[in-house]
Order: C-alpha cells, then sequence, then structure tokens
C-alpha cells in the first residue's frame, strides 16, 4: 500500500473538516479524491503530508508512519499543490532546476532530469521566461514540472487544473497518465467529476469530510438505481396524461417535462430507450432529437447526498 489512511479526524475550531476518515492508496494506480468545494480534499492532502496537524488517526507512507520530518518518505513524493509556488525571480529553467536540486545534488544528472521535465510538459519555448510572463496554463506546467522532475514514486496533484483553458488542461492530463504509465502512483484531487473519470482508475468521493462512496467508476455508478437519462426534445409540450402513463411503464423511475424537453430517468436493464420510443410512436408525441446518457459520478454523488456535486 503507498497510503494509508486510518480515521483521520480534523478540526478547525468548530469546523469538523475530517471526520474518521479511512482511504488507502495503492501502487500503481491513478487514485481519484473527488468532492465539491470544501468536503477535505486539500485538508487530507496536507495531513498526509504531515503538513497540518491532526487531532486523531493515522497515516502511514510507503508501509512507514508518515512525520514531519519523515524526510526520506518526502524524496520519494513529488506535490503539485492548488496554488502555484514558484519564485518570481527565478527564470523557468531556474525554478525547476532549484526544486530538483532539493533532491538531486548531482549536477550532471539533475541537468538531465530537468531537460526531461521540460519536454514532459512542453514549456522548451519558454526556459529563459520569468513566472509573471506566463499565462495561468504555463504557469500549472511549471509548476507541474517543479514537483515532478526528480521522478518521484508518488505524485500528489491538488486540483491542478483549475482556471487552466482546456489546452492546458488537456495537455496535464495526458501528461498525468504518461506519468502513471512511467510506474508513479497518482493522487489526484478535483471537482471536476469529467476528469476524475478520465483518468482515475479507482476513485473516492468525499463530502463534509467524509467518504461517501469508494470503487472504480464502474462499481461507484453500479452502487445507484439510476440506469440511464433519456432526454427528448419535443415539438410541443407533453400533456400531463401522457406523462403519468409514462411514469407507469416498467423500468422508468421518474419523467418530468418542460416547455419543449421530456426529461426521463430510467431504472437499470435494458430496452429502455426501445420501450420510450415505442411510448412516443404509440402516443404520436412528435420529437425532434432524442438521446441517452449514462448515470456519470455527479448522478452517484446526488443519489447519495441529494445535491449535486457542482454546488
Ligand atoms: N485554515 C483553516 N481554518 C479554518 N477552516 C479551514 C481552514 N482550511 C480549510 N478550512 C475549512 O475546512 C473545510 C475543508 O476545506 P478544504 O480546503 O480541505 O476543502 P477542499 O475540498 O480542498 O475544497 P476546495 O476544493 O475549495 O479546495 C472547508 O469548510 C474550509 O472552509
Amino acid at each position: 500500500m503507498v497510503i494509508k489512511v486510518k480515521n483521520l479526524v480534523k478540526r478547525y475550531e468548530d469546523l469538523l473538516a475530517l471526520d474518521h476518515l479511512s482511504l488507502e492508496v495503492r501502487e500503481g494506480e491513478i487514485f481519484g479524491l473527488l468532492g465539491p468545494n470544501g468536503s477535505g480534499k486539500t485538508t487530507i492532502i496536507n495531513c498526509i503530508l504531515s503538513l497540518l496537524e491532526y487531532d486523531k488517526g493515522e497515516v502511514e507512507v510507503f508501509g512507514k508512519p508518515m512525520r514531519p520530518d519523515s524526510y526520506d518518505i518526502k524524496r520519494d513524493i513529488g506535490i503539485i499543490m492548488q496554488n502555484v509556488a514558484v519564485f518570481e525571480e527565478l527564470t523557468v529553467y531556474e525554478n525547476i532546476n532549484y526544486f530538483c536540486g532539493l533532491y538531486i545534488p548531482d549536477k550532471t544528472e539533475r541537468k538531465k532530469l530537468v531537460k526531461e521535465a521540460i519536454e514532459f510538459v512542453g514549456l522548451e519555448d519558454f526556459t529563459k521566461y520569468y513566472p509573471k510572463k506566463l499565462s495561468g496554463g504555463l504557469l500549472r506546467r511549471l509548476n507541474i514540472a517543479c514537483g515532478i522532475a526528480h521522478k518521484p514514486k508518488l505524485i500528489i496533484l491538488d486540483e491542478p487544473t483549475v482556471a487552466v483553458d482546456p489546452q492546458s488542461r488537456n495537455k496535464i492530463l495526458e501528461g498525468i497518465v504518461r506519468l502513471n504509465e512511467q510506474g508513479a502512483t497518482i493522487v489526484y484531487t478535483s471537482h471536476y467529476m469529467e476528469e476524475v473519470e478520465q483518468i482515475c482508475s479507482r476513485i473516492v468521493i468525499m463530502d463534509k469530510g467524509k467518504v461517501i462512496a469508494a470503487g472504480t467508476k464502474e462499481e461507484l455508478k453500479g452502487m445507484i438505481a439510476t440506469g440511464e437519462k433519456i432526454t427528448v426534445e419535443t415539438f410541443a409540450p407533453v400533456q400531463l396524461e401522457a406523462l403519468a402513463a409514462l411514469r407507469k411503464l416498467p423500468g422508468i423511475e421518474s419523467a418530468e417535462a418542460t416547455d419543449k424537453t421530456l426529461s426521463i430517468k430510467s431504472g437499470k436493464g435494458r430496452n429502455n430507450l426501445e420501450n420510450v420510443l415505442e411510448f412516443l410512436k404509440m402516443r404520436e408525441i412528435s420529437f425532434g432529437r432524442i438521446y441517452s446518457e449514462l448515470p456519470t459520478l455527479n448522478d452517484v454523488f446526488l443519489e447519495i447526498t441529494g445535491k449535486e456535486l457542482r454546488d
């Protein structure tokens, strides 16, 4: 086990930020920590890294208890925090060289690693730039390069794509997958469910300092009653009587109609879309577009907590 957290409790005065939270991160995985703003993601990361004192519980990293002075463990961890932390007075190259130098004293080896990190995040054309000249996305990439240049075995990224343009965002996500393919275990926190779904092999969903669900995305989606969501763009509002009949169809959990949109949630099982199509035909309800979506991690969150992930 790369990380083992047992029964962690962290209070900020009256606020219980972590409520007996336990989780495990296995070697070689991209572990996603998904939760809305304020659910405790940054707090748990800081506790894992012993950057923050906690009230109760245990943290082990690489099988050893983690303490503020566990430098042998920390040298194998790459940390990319939410707030970009680079030196304004150093260039891109100098920043990466500085952070790499904290772990790699040998100059020749460091030169090679810094070059690799620059190529990895695609900052070759910006090595002489100072941070204030970089766009938000490029700055994030620099932040990542500083955290990974020494080739850590465990890389922790706390919301690395917040306020990043789509191009840099994709580059960052692709980079994370590549780091994992090269052997690093990744912990990735985000409140963007699409990102977590896209890259993470196992996911923990947090809310109010607690783990509310854990598993692969398929396992998480298997936990909820919602099967698929079917949306029909109708040419006219659907009559109440038809709506009531639709709700009685086998496999239909709910059906709501606004002006020209019919939103249907079905249970698990096959033929839901076919049944709806059949119904529309029988009732002579004409429509423009019909589409079906599988449940998302937001549906999982919604069903367990009763609120949206993006609140
Ligand atoms: N230093 C602090 N003092 C008091 N309360 C804090 C402190 N840091 C965080 N909190 C509170 O603890 C809770 C958890 O915060 P945390 O930053 O860990 O959440 P998060 O999931 O990382 O959110 P975000 O996505 O906004 O970063 C929030 O209610 C937050 O307001």
